[in-house]
């Protein structure tokens, strides 16, 4: 059996939805190997949840890569899952990234970074945590034609993400569905300039007005509706000393951008205000991870 570490993942960062997207230190473990008949193990998040057959996402995506190489065997997977199930962390994006690498290694490296993120893509159906899922930092992708092609840089060292999570899942599929077919031309403006300004501010390390440039009207808006809260959070966190909030992923998972000392308040902040709403939730302190998917 081999043995990788994948990360957990905030895409979206705000404006950049579908390409931009960083990792974070929270990680799934999978051992993979070859075996008689198909096995699943889950240990950790989900446990009760996910699939124990050839239907697991991480299987799926291992199976993919023995089709591809040829190689006409089952899977034995052991999971240990950390990262929460469809709470927007990314944690379809480390099964995907999880079982391919870990495939990949079983037939020899068969397949290249490049091809295993196309793959990746086509799966998961966006680049933006795939991606950070592989590379690790904070990274910019986009889709050309059948191409994945991406940026990545590190994170400051003393950023902490302050991620509050709910008790309710929001699968992807779920909050794509209420986004609008078309938009208006001025909220394109709105995000392209952000988008602009963020990655700029984020690779200077230079954090000053980042609550205007994390702001978004493409998807906050019409998520915010499956989330109560959501709006009180990402209007009140800056005067709680937060650098900027914005939602994780397609949520129900709200992050801030914040200095440690100030992380365990803003935490107890967003927990207070999802509270208030009729909803559990808790936080966690989380550093940038510069790695992503690596094998133990
Ligand atoms: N450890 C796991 N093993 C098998 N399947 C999993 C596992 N974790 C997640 N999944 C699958 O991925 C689905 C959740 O993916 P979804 O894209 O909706 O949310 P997410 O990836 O957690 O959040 P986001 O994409 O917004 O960051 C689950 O419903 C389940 O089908
Ligand atoms: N960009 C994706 C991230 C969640 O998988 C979305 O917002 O739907």
């Amino acid at each position: 059996m081999i043995k990788i570490q994948v990360p957990a993942t905030t895409a979206n960062f705000g404006p950049g939805f579908d390409c931009l997207g960083a990792s974070l230190g929270l990680y799934n473990y999978i051992e993979m190997g070859f075996s008689d008949e198909p096995i699943v193990e889950v240990r950790g998040e989900g446990k009760e949840e996910i699939p124990t057959d050839e239907t697991n996402l991480v299987y799926q995506a291992g199976l993919k890569v023995l089709e591809l190489a040829g190689v006409d065997k089952h899977l034995k997977i052991v999971l240990e899952n950390n990262i929460p199930i469809a709470r927007g962390l990314g944690s379809s994006a480390a099964c995907i990234v999880g079982g391919l690498k870990a495939a990949n290694r079983l037939v020899g490296d068969a397949f290249d970074n490049i091809e295993l993120i196309r793959i990746a893509t086509q799966m998961e159906g966006h680049p933006d945590n795939v991606v950070p899922a592989t590379f690790g930092g904070f990274c910019l992708s986009m889709i050309h034609e059948n191409r994945i092609i991406y940026k990545t840089f590190p994170m400051p060292f003393w950023l902490q993400f302050v991620v509050c999570i709910p008790e309710f899942e929001l699968k992807t599929e779920d909050a794509r569905k209420i986004l609008p077919k078309e938009i208006k031309f001025q909220d394109a403006v709105f995000n392209i300039g952000r988008v602009a300004m963020l990655v700029a501010a984020m690779a200077r390390g230079d954090f000053t007005d980042m609550d205007i440039f994390c702001q978004d009207r493409l998807h906050q808006p019409y998520r915010s509706r499956l989330i109560p809260g959501m709006d009180e959070i990402l209007a009140t966190v800056r005067s709680k000393g937060a650098y900027a909030g914005f939602l994780s992923g397609s949520g129900p998972s709200v992050v801030c951008l914040s200095l440690r000392e100030r992380s365990d308040a803003l935490g107890e902040h967003m927990v207070e205000i999802f509270s208030k709403n009729g909803i559990k939730s808790s936080y966690k302190v989380l550093s940038p991870d510069s790695t992503g998917a690596r094998f133990l």
